[in-house]
């Protein structure tokens, strides 16, 4: 599916049309995500297109408008990708460029394809609308919808060598993915209550008082919305804290990525927790000129100082 050009593998021109394609879904879909992708070298920009592909076409079957035995076909049809991808018998002709673009990544970069398994696991749960009854529970779903994904894009990052807790890089992508995920059902509560969904662990909601859900644009009375709100973000900082301890075994522009992505974030959770009610009267989100900023940043370092001591501490 490559050549050899100079001792470097390049994408032949069908490989490098799939790319293309993903990058596009990427630069267009990718709302937060795509300033910290930007910042890759080549190879891993297109790299991490690929999987943002593949998973932006698994999370919309499952948030589309099929009826949930069609999700499930189309969810099991998608996972056969895989299967064609781990046998080798994605073709660089093949129609589809997402699988075509997942099948040249996979031999590129070491990543755990069981990780859009998982990912499709998750989307399944969605499918047949399971609820939380604690954080033990909802970390399940979260580890399949976005865990997986820190874990497949620390394949395509790798580590820096002799980097202090590599051991641990996984089990770091994985806790970033959470804090994302956290933050991100945070930001959603109105528009996943319209359609049927909380994500919110019950035993949180009736601590709070909210467990008659979140479908109107205001609290409902005698619900400590806000005492809720303030109690996942401070779950999802410690989260995003644990999860920073990725950065310093990144080379410098994947861990400007990391930092970009997951900086996007942190501000986002920066201003639902200011005013919690705002995610009850519509969607918070950044202008694109802050992301853009943040993104520079990540390439400077600037958004890593907050990494605590332990985690910048490199080997003697
Ligand atoms: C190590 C590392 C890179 C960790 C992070 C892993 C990661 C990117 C997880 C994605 C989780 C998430 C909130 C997806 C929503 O995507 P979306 O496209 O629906 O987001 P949007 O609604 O904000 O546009």
């Amino acid at each position: 599916m490559s050549r050899t050009v100079e001792g470097q593998s390049q994408p032949s021109a069908p490989v490098q049309a799939a790319y293309s394609y993903c990058e596009a879904v990427t630069g267009q879909q990718a709302r937060n995500f795509a300033y910290g992708i930007r910042l890759l070298p080549t190879e891993k920009r297109q790299a991490m297109s690929a999987l943002y592909a593949f998973s932006r076409r698994v999370d919309d079957i499952g948030d589309g408008p099929l009826a949930p035995g069609d999700k499930k076909d189309r969810l099991e049809a998608t996972r056969a990708i895989l299967g064609r991808v781990r046998a080798g018998e994605v073709e660089e002709d093949d129609t589809d460029p997402v699988a075509v673009a997942l099948a040249d990544t996979a031999r590129r970069f070491p990543i755990p394809l069981g990780g859009l398994d998982e990912l499709i696991d998750g989307v399944l749960m969605d499918v047949r609308g399971e609820t939380y009854e604690t954080w033990d529970d909802l970390k399940v779903y979260c580890r399949c919808v976005a865990g997986a994904i820190g874990r497949l894009s620390l394949g395509v990052f790798g580590t820096q060598p002799g980097a202090a807790e590599a051991d641990h890089a996984a089990e770091y992508a994985d806790t970033l993915g959470l804090a994302l995920q956290l933050t991100n059902i945070l930001r959603d509560v109105r528009e996943d209550a319209g359609n049927g969904r909380t994500y919110l662990p019950a035993d949180d909601l009736a601590k709070f008082g909210c467990s008659d859900g979140f479908a109107a644009d205001t609290p409902s009375p005698g619900a400590d919305f806000e005492g809720l709100v303030h109690f996942e973000v401070r779950r999802a900082r410690a989260l995003f804290a644990e999860g920073y301890r990725l950065l310093p075994m990144l080379d410098r522009r994947s861990g400007a990525c990391v930092a970009a992505m997951a900086g996007v974030y942190r501000r986002l959770l920066d201003r639902i927790e200011r005013d919690p009610a705002a995610v009850l009267r519509g969607r918070v989100s950044l202008p694109g000129r802050e992301k853009a900023y943040v993104a520079v940043r990540g390439l400077s370092g600037l958004d890593t100082r907050h990494v605590s001591r332990r985690a910048v501490r490199r080997p003697a």
